[in-house]
């Protein structure tokens, strides 16, 4: 069921949505992709046993863990992340996922004949009923968070659930993917279509339950050739960036709720993801900040771009890059957003994590 979001504590800090609205800052809003996550001690002793996915669907323990970041880096992160996984919008698409420890996401029947891929677009996707544990554990989550940071919502972007959907998992040779889109480009692109409609749907019905800002993540964009990104990733990002204010609307959220776009490695594409309804560009860390900056010409805020690697280095390692990354994004007073070029991994220091947020905070309030 959802919320009228107003219903929630007043947000005490809202120096992501100020920036997000292009408004000159005291210094950039932080967060970091995947910052709850199994590099933090406390997301083990939460967790414990527990399938990835139950974990998820359990309100109580997903919001725990969403709000682990917050604490842990106390003042540090300017918003919060809602505990889920991309991979929610094919299961309430009807497919099964499972997540395997030590190797991640796993479907038992992925996509790879036509009849598959015509049950998958004749099944009846109910939103609200499918991912109803998702809209709750939002709820419960802006009501915890008391006001401390704005909440995120999320998807995954239509090209890379269409990849996890026939690949079965993550991958390194896209044959299958690449099969679809390019030996049946029609049926590829209604099924692009009905995963596009199931995530505007989630991404509004998010917000009715009180997510702040959205993020999308278009994690396999790179994969594509420009011309191909053009054809199966990019009409569908657009579709989301102006069906979304629309839908919000129809539910009675008049309010604009920011979106951030996050296409890795589609460095060929910014432009073209600049000039779309998005908010925000979410860079990796392969842009020279300024590069990135000259091709947006003001457009949107642009997020990024620390190369996650950077965490194993020395605090020395740590400053010199981050000093180099808010210089190079114009100082971050303006029209940027801190974040790492991709997400956290399991074999990150908290305590490196956390010197690399003050160094943000210092470098970025000069
Ligand atoms: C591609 C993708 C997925 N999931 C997601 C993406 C897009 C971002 C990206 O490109 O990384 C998005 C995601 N996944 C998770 C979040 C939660 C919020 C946050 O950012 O803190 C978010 C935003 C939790 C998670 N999602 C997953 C974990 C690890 C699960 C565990 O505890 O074992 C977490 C914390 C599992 C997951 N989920 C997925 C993979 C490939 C894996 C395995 C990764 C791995 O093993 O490191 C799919």
């Amino acid at each position: 069921m959802s919320q009228n979001a107003t219903q929630f504590p007043p947000l005490k800090n809202d120096l992501l949505l100020r920036t997000l609205r292009g408004e000159q800052v005291e210094r950039p809003p932080c967060w970091i992709m995947r910052q709850a996550g199994r590099y933090l001690p406390e997301y083990h002793e939460v967790k414990g046993k527990r399938d990835f996915f139950e974990t998820c669907r359990n309100a109580e323990i997903a919001s725990e863990i969403t709000i682990q970041p917050i604490r842990h880096f106390k003042g540090l992160i300017d918003a919060a992340i809602i505990f889920s996984d991309i991979l929610v919008i094919p299961q309430a698409m009807g497919m099964k996922v499972e997540m395997i420890e030590g190797k991640g996401p796993s479907f038992p029947r992925p996509l790879r004949t036509v009849d598959e891929v015509q049950k998958v677009l004749d099944y009846q996707v109910d939103v609200l009923k499918e991912l109803d544990w998702a809209f709750k554990s939002i709820s419960l989550t802006r009501t915890k968070l008391d006001g401390e940071v704005p909440l995120f919502g999320f998807c995954g972007g239509p090209w890379t659930l269409l990849v996890y959907m026939s690949e079965g998992g993550g991958s390194h040779l896209f044959r299958f993917a690449k099969q679809w889109i390019n030996e049946h480009p029609d049926l590829s692109k209604k099924l692009l279509q009905k995963i596009t409609d199931v995530a505007v749907e989630f991404l509004c019905q998010q917000v009715a339950a009180g997510a702040q800002v959205l993020q999308v993540f278009e994690s396999w964009g790179g994969e594509l050739s420009s011309m191909d990104f053009d054809e199966f990733s990019l009409p569908y990002l657009k579709q989301i960036s102006e069906k979304v204010p629309k839908r919000l609307q129809g539910l009675g959220i008049n309010e604009h709720i920011p979106i951030i776009v996050f296409a890795k490695n589609s460095w060929y594409a910014l432009d073209k993801l600049c000039s779309l309804n998005f908010d925000a560009v979410s860079l990796d860390w392969s842009w020279d900040p300024k590069q990135a900056l000259a091709i947006n010409k003001g457009r949107v805020t642009l997020q990024g771009n620390l190369d996650p690697g950077v965490m194993y280095g020395s605090k020395e390692t740590i400053t010199k890059k981050v000093a180099y990354m808010i210089d190079r994004f114009g100082g971050g007073k303006k029209n940027y957003i801190v974040n790492f070029g991709h997400g956290t991994s399991p074999f990150m220091d908290p305590e490196q994590i956390r010197f690399f947020l003050q160094e943000c905070h210092r470098l970025g309030s000069k």
